[in-house]
């Protein structure tokens, strides 16, 4: 008799990647290897819901930035899905809509930082879509880790919801630094791939 086959393990990683950097990529390979994850789809925000910013005008750099950086990486993949719809990006959208694709014993790990798992409770239908992913937020330099668990303790009893912690080696880098950095005409360099830092310069991209 043969065994029965198990379903795909999927990671989604949301999020603005303005730009993406070694602190998203090192965080999606950590944790697609802890969980023996098939592959992970990278899917950009076309309007956050949480960020005042001016992400719709440059959804075609942010596609094209993530698109280098995980050129790389077989178990890698970028998807569109929100930055060609009109509407704000809801997670739960997006994940409701990807799990129509998929087979019913297949299994879906929303991968997160710690900044943006501790505010769940406020995204939109956060319980239904807890129901249809299981969490897995990592640490993030500057968050203090028990204090971080406790908020995740409330969160798991509060929506029902499924909500690893998990531990990444820490990297010091965000988006926001790396704008300020080309803003101030400071080196980027090995903050993220060479291949988006020299993109960042042929665009001209946080000049001001
Ligand atoms: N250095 C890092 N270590 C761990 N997680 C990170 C790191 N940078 C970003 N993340 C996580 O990756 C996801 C997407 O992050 P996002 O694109 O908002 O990057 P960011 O660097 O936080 O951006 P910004 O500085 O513009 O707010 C979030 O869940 C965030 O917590
Ligand atoms: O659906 C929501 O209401 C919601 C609110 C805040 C953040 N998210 C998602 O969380 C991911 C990380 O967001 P951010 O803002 O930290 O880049 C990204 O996929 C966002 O779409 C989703």
């Amino acid at each position: 008799m043969e065994a029965a086959a198990r379903g795909k393990r999927i990671g989604i990683m949301g999020g603005s990647f303005n730009p993406i950097h070694y602190g998203h990529l090192m965080l999606a390979e950590q944790i697609r290897t802890q969980y023996a994850l098939d592959k992970i789809i990278f899917i950009p925000v076309g309007i956050a819901a949480h960020k005042a910013n001016n992400l719709k005008e440059t959804r075609t750099e942010r596609f094209r930035m993530t698109a280098l950086a995980i050129e790389s990486n077989p178990f890698f993949e970028v998807s569109d899905y929100e930055l060609k719809r009109e509407a704000v990006s809801y997670s739960v959208e997006t994940v409701r809509d990807l799990r129509k694709s998929l087979d019913a014993s297949d299994s879906l790990y929303f991968i997160t930082g710690a900044d943006a798992i501790i505010l769940l409770d406020s995204w939109y239908h956060s319980k239904e879509l807890s129901q249809y992913v299981t969490f897995v937020a990592a640490t993030r330099p500057g968050v203090d880790t028990e204090e971080f668990e406790a908020k995740i303790q409330v969160l798991r009893e509060k929506l029902d919801a499924k909500i690893e912690m998990c531990f990444i080696p820490a990297l010091a880098i965000s988006s926001t630094d790396i704008r300020t950095r080309v803003q101030e005409g400071k080196s980027i360099k090995y903050l993220l791939p060479e291949s988006v830092e020299a993109y960042i310069y042929e665009k001209g991209l946080y000049r001001v």
